[in-house]
């Protein structure tokens, strides 16, 4: 990102991070190359350090059972016995564990042919077809239904398998515009197992992102098929990379109020949409929110990775134990809960966009796991010593252990903080797009789209 830096600073617009700006890594708003894109975007799980997260984040403060939320100050002597106890425990913690074990239920279609473009997860077959064609031998670039895939420019990996630069032009059928650019897209690839459990899963994840487009905050599905038992989920490309990047690239901690705000209203419109449609996400954190342009850390941030999602029916409690440390909400570790565990997840990405560390942490997922139990959380001086009581105060309607005084996604968005640091306009097209008013003018417009 020291392009985007370098862009809103010559633009004057405020830097969005606390202290001063030192060049950041990531991001391909520019034409990549594709060295720059897999430096930036090759994280494999796997090669992860086993921190949970880079060393800038260790400044973790431990758990004062008992202490008051707003409580005391920290000593210099105690902050800095937290720092060192905190750097060990992250060294060998893992990083952002998913407790998956969960299995949606609907049905899932067996009709699409492969190759075809289709809503539908086809499962593999049980005896798979030796390859069929040319196509399969294509490594780097491989030619798929009107896109070109480009495995070897990988944004992101996940438990699921890798998302790479798909893009179209021409060559693919699709008019590049004036410019006659080949526009360029997110491609999950996946592949499927003869496991309907697990097709199950990516049917409701392929249902939910098309049920949820037009949001202007979460990320849009253009188009799904199948070819050699491979599932690929073209999307919208989140240039910008993801949040989780943003803050751990830089050198210091948190965001600034106004970025914080902006980028929170942004979440609360898409997460009381999602509720509006009766959908829970499930796995909010900041690896799941990308940012729109590679140019400027100010563009729309889009909601992505609803693999974890899952309608629910008001009034009935979900009890699959899902989600991600540091994020999960309480009521979810005791396998009763609702939709309002996204709040919570909201609640710990806000605390962290602020602080730069999470609120609740332990030395491994179990100790973690205990602390979010416990339920009690501090807002340590040295970390928030330049936040408003107001920041805090809405940090702690999120972060409410019960969820009957925790805020909804909608009450959030009246919430004084968001008003007094939001620009008015950018609110009210929050507070509207929470109202689904955007999708509701969402047409299937286009071949792409036709194609859905
Ligand atoms: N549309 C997109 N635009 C930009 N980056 C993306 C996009 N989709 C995914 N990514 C990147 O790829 C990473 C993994 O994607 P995703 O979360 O969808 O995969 P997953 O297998 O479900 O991962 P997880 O195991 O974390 O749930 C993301 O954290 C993000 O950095």
């Amino acid at each position: 990102m020291a392009h985007q830096q370098a862009q809103f600073m010559a633009a004057g617009v405020s830097s969005p991070f606390n202290s001063a700006a030192q060049p950041m890594a990531g991001g391909y708003g520019q034409p990549p190359n594709n060295m720059q894109v897999m430096n930036h975007y090759d994280r494999s799980k796997s090669s992860q350090p086993s921190s949970a997260f880079p060393p800038q984040y260790n400044n973790y403060y431990q758990q004062q059972p008992g202490g008051d939320a707003r409580s005391r100050p920290a000593s210099r002597g105690d902050e800095e016995a937290r720092r060192r106890r905190s750097r060990s425990n992250h060294r060998s913690s893992s990083r952002q564990r998913d407790y998956r074990q969960d299995t949606p239920q609907d049905a899932y279609n067996y009709n699409t042919p492969m190759g075809g473009v289709s809503n539908n997860v086809t499962p593999p077959s049980p005896t798979p077809e030796p390859s069929q064609s040319a196509q399969s031998q294509l490594d780097a670039a491989q030619r798929r239904p009107a896109y070109l895939l480009h495995r070897d420019l990988v944004i992101g990996k996940g438990s699921y398998g890798q998302v790479c630069i798909a893009s179209r032009g021409e060559a693919e059928g699709h008019s590049g515009g004036k410019s006659g650019k080949r526009k360029k897209f997110a491609c999950k690839c996946v592949m499927l197992r003869n496991d309907p459990k697990y097709i199950a899963k990516l049917q409701e994840e392929v249902n939910v992102l098309r049920e949820l487009r037009g949001h202007d905050n979460v990320i849009r599905l253009y188009d799904v098929f199948c070819v050699d038992n491979e599932l690929f989920i073209i999307t919208e490309l989140g240039r910008g990379g993801d949040l989780f990047h943003l803050l751990t690239t830089h050198p210091k901690h948190g965001v600034t109020e106004a970025y914080a705000a902006k980028t929170v209203a942004e979440m609360l419109s898409a997460v009381a949409f999602l509720h509006s449609r009766k959908i829970c996400h499930r796995d909010l954190k900041l690896e799941n929110w990308v940012l729109e342009s590679g140019k400027d850390v100010w563009s729309p941030l889009k909601l992505i990775d609803f693999g974890l999602s899952t309608h629910f029916t008001p009034g009935h409690r979900l009890s699959r134990v899902v989600g991600s440390s540091y994020y999960v909400a309480p009521e979810v570790l005791k396998k009763s809960y609702t939709e309002a565990c996204d709040l919570w997840s909201l609640g710990v990405i806000v605390y962290m966009l602020l602080s730069g560390a999470p609120p609740f942490y332990g030395k491994n997922d179990e100790a973690i796991k205990a602390s979010i139990v416990h339920g009690e959380y501090q807002f340590p001086h040295e970390l928030f010593r330049d936040v408003s009581d107001d920041a805090m105060a809405f940090v702690s309607c999120l972060l409410s252990y019960s969820i009957e005084y925790r805020y909804t996604a909608e009450q959030a968005l009246t919430h004084p903080w968001l008003k007094a640091n939001c620009d008015p306009e950018q609110l009210q097209r929050a507070k509207d797009g929470a109202r689904g008013v955007g999708a509701l003018n969402d047409v299937y417009s286009g071949d792409v789209a036709m194609q859905m």
